[in-house]
């Protein structure tokens, strides 16, 4: 084998080893990367998600996010934004977008590495999300393509495809994912905890509008919250 081919099979290797040492260490102790797993780390995965779609707000791209309680009590986030990009890095032959939600990034976001839950660095919890999620599909929205990919406790068995079309005009990310049962005492999502957290964060990000809707049975919600400047 050529000395480039094995570096890169050997790269190719050694970065497969490590996302999956990555996976299983957040899988292994969550409550290192999220707090707890109690209901509090349950909701934790949602301000995580929200986190990446209001850092775009915060880049002056994305206008709109909506969460959604699902009726089995997964979590729907989408955001107008940009889209996370999808192209590939062909060292890695990866795309931008597997990266951000399989590669665990230092950050120490949720208090493991030492940074404050609160004032946590933003966006780099999104791997940890995965690899805490029964099952994950994150959709990006994009030059009128819509990209996808679907995660299993954080692994993935394909890449990223294009599953459709949409509207030129239309841009932003879908990540729809499930708490895991295996990791997380309790699984029912609380309304007003999400109505009280998103509220505060619309109040923060001013001009963002975030939208919370319920569509559990009996527990059917809507809220808008939008603070203008
Ligand atoms: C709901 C959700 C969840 C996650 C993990 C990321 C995002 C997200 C990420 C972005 N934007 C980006 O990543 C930037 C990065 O820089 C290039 C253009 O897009 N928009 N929305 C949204």
């Amino acid at each position: 084998m050529s000395k480039e081919i094995q570096q890169n099979n050997q790269e190719y290797g050694a970065d497969q080893i490590q996302i999956l040492e990555g996976l299983e260490a957040v899988r292994k102790r969550p409550g290192m990367y999220i707090g707890s797993t109690s209901s509090r780390g349950l909701h934790h995965l949602v301000y995580e998600i929200v986190d990446n779609a209001v850092d775009e707000a915060l880049a002056g791209y994305c206008k709109n996010i909506e969460v959604t309680i699902e009726e089995d009590n997964s979590i729907t986030v989408q955001d107008d934004g940009r889209g996370i990009p999808v192209g590939t890095n062909h060292k890695a032959k990866k795309s931008a977008l597997e990266v951000v939600f399989t590669v665990l990034h230092a950050g120490g976001k949720f208090g493991g590495g030492g940074y404050k839950v609160s004032g946590g660095l933003h966006g780099v919890g999104a791997s940890v999300v995965n690899a805490l999620s029964t099952w994950l599909t994150v959709e990006v929205y994009k030059d009128g393509n819509i990209y996808r990919q679907s995660y299993k406790r954080g692994k993935t068995d394909d890449t990223v495809k294009i599953v459709g079309q949409c509207d030129e005009s239309l841009h932003g990310t879908k990540v729809h994912f499930l708490p895991d049962p295996e990791i997380f005492e309790e699984t029912v999502y609380d309304y007003d905890t999400l109505k009280q957290r998103l509220r505060e964060t619309a109040f923060l990000t001013k001009g963002l509008k975030i939208t919370l809707k319920d569509v559990r049975e009996n527990s059917h919600h809507n809220h808008v919250f939008h603070y203008e400047g």
